[in-house]
């Protein structure tokens, strides 16, 4: 369809936006728009240029012949942390606090709104890492993991408590969850992943992170390695932690009497390049 240039802005905005670490070709938009691939490649510059002014993320261009344009979502620091701060205050109503030590973050877990930008902050840390799959625990992870995944365009493999009939031959590892203190166990459908895959792994909280490396140790089973670990929030007890390298966006601090609480910023921005 041939559009004027302002029309032609914005639907390749829009398809770029809904297209993320994708590789869109000139060609592709110039046979969109019954443009010459200068005038695509001039609208591409301005979109770039907005993208990047904007915070809203990157237009890499890739050069040869399967080349084109890839958008890269990416939000920037102001952004990020004026998030953290509202996502900060919400968390911190007193009433959120659950006995052991939990938080009540099921309300923040069920809105879009959130979970987005959550994941769009976890993508901006690792869109250069080279993630082929996006791995978390049933239940509370589900998610936040699709949102990431979404932002980074992998798929998600879902690790679940006990083997189901529908999901064909499994692997499954025993772990201790620092939580619970309990033996338990994880379970993974033998097709979800090919050896060599680099796996992101997300969870919404960690205390001992037990959890958090019962996935890592399941990966092992599958020849796949730990691209990066996240989690929403971590607490401050538990410490050390049964894994490092991982990234948290808050981190919930108690009163030794668990009375009392307060969120601050995790190690996020350690992790964030700009
Ligand atoms: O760091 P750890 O000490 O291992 O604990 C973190 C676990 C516990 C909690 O899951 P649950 O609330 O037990 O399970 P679900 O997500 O299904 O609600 C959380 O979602 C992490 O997965």
């Amino acid at each position: 369809m041939k559009l004027k240039r302002s029309s032609r802005l914005i639907d390749m905005t829009g398809y770029l936006l809904q297209h993320p670490h994708q590789i869109v070709s000139l060609s592709y938009f110039s046979d969109r728009y019954a443009s010459a691939k200068s005038s695509i490649s001039e609208d591409l510059g301005i979109v770039k240029d907005n993208f990047e002014s904007q915070g809203i993320g990157r237009l890499e261009t890739i050069a040869g012949a399967s080349g084109g344009v890839k958008y890269i979502p990416f939000m920037k620091r102001d952004d990020a942390e004026a998030f953290l701060r509202l996502l900060s205050e919400q968390l911190s109503q007193s009433d959120r606090l659950l006995p052991g030590g939990y938080l009540y973050m099921t309300d923040i877990l069920g809105q879009p709104s959130y979970i987005n930008e959550i994941g769009r902050m976890i993508a901006s840390v690792y869109s250069n890492h080279s993630i082929d799959v996006v791995m978390t625990m049933e239940t509370k992870g589900i998610p936040l993991a699709f949102a990431a995944a979404s932002q980074l365009n992998v798929p998600v493999i879902i690790v679940r408590r006990s083997i189901k009939v529908t999901e064909g031959s499994t692997v499954s590892i025993n772990y201790v969850s620092g939580s619970s203190k309990r033996i338990q166990t994880m379970v993974l459908p033998r097709r979800s992943l090919t050896p060599g895959s680099r796996v992101l792994i997300i969870d919404d909280f960690m205390k001992a992170g037990g959890t958090m490396k019962g996935m890592a140790n399941l990966l092992k089973e599958f020849d796949a390695e730990v691209a990066g670990m996240a989690v929403l929030v971590e607490t401050k007890s538990e410490e050390p932690k049964l894994v490092d390298n991982y990234l948290s966006l808050l981190k919930l601090s108690m009163t030794e009497q668990e009375e009392q609480f307060i969120i601050e910023q995790g190690n996020y921005f350690q992790y964030y390049e700009c």
